[in-house]
């Protein structure tokens, strides 16, 4: 029974709670039994339900013990057949990579204005001294 393939849209319909298939790194597990003993709450998995639940399992940092759980519930793989939602835990690396750029171009432009305002500040108060000195003179 743990090597059986299915389609994607085989584990879709799968989606209740008695009857509850989810996909986690293309491996499909069975969480009807385990459904009320989760930590995390039923409503969590009945969420994921018959869908690809790799990135919400993997968000939580789920302990070894929780994979220990999952590998008893495992009944099969999935076939990915053409037109089948990508795995989603592929597109998380390309969303952390474009942040980083960013982040720096904005840090970069905080110290420029930082630079640019404390060197107006300086040369205005150097002004003032110059001018209140000259004033003492007369
Ligand atoms: C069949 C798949 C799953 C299994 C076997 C499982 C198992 C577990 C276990 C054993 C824990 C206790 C903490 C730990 O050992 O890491 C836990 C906690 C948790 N799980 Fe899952 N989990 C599954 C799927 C999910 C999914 C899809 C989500 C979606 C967000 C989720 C959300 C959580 C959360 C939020 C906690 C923390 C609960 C707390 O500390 O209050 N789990 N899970």
């Amino acid at each position: 029974m743990a090597d059986k393939d299915y389609t994607y849209s085989d584990v879709s319909s799968h989606n209740t709670k008695k009857d509850l298939l989810v996909v986690i790194h293309d491996k499909v597990y069975n969480a009807s039994s385990f459904v009320d003993e989760h930590p995390g709450g039923e409503e969590v998995l009945l969420d994921v339900g018959g869908q690809d639940a790799t990135e919400a399992f993997e968000d939580v940092g789920h302990s070894d013990e929780a994979r220990e759980i999952l590998a008893g519930l495992l009944v099969g793989k999935l076939k990915r057949e053409d037109g089948d939602p990508a795995p989603s835990s592929s597109a998380q690396p390309t969303a952390t990579q474009t942040k980083g750029p960013d982040a720096a171009g904005l840090g970069i432009g905080i110290y420029a204005i930082i630079l640019v305002g404390g060197a107006l500040a300086f040369a205005a108060y150097k002004h003032l001294q110059a001018k209140s000195e000259s004033s003492v003179k007369l």
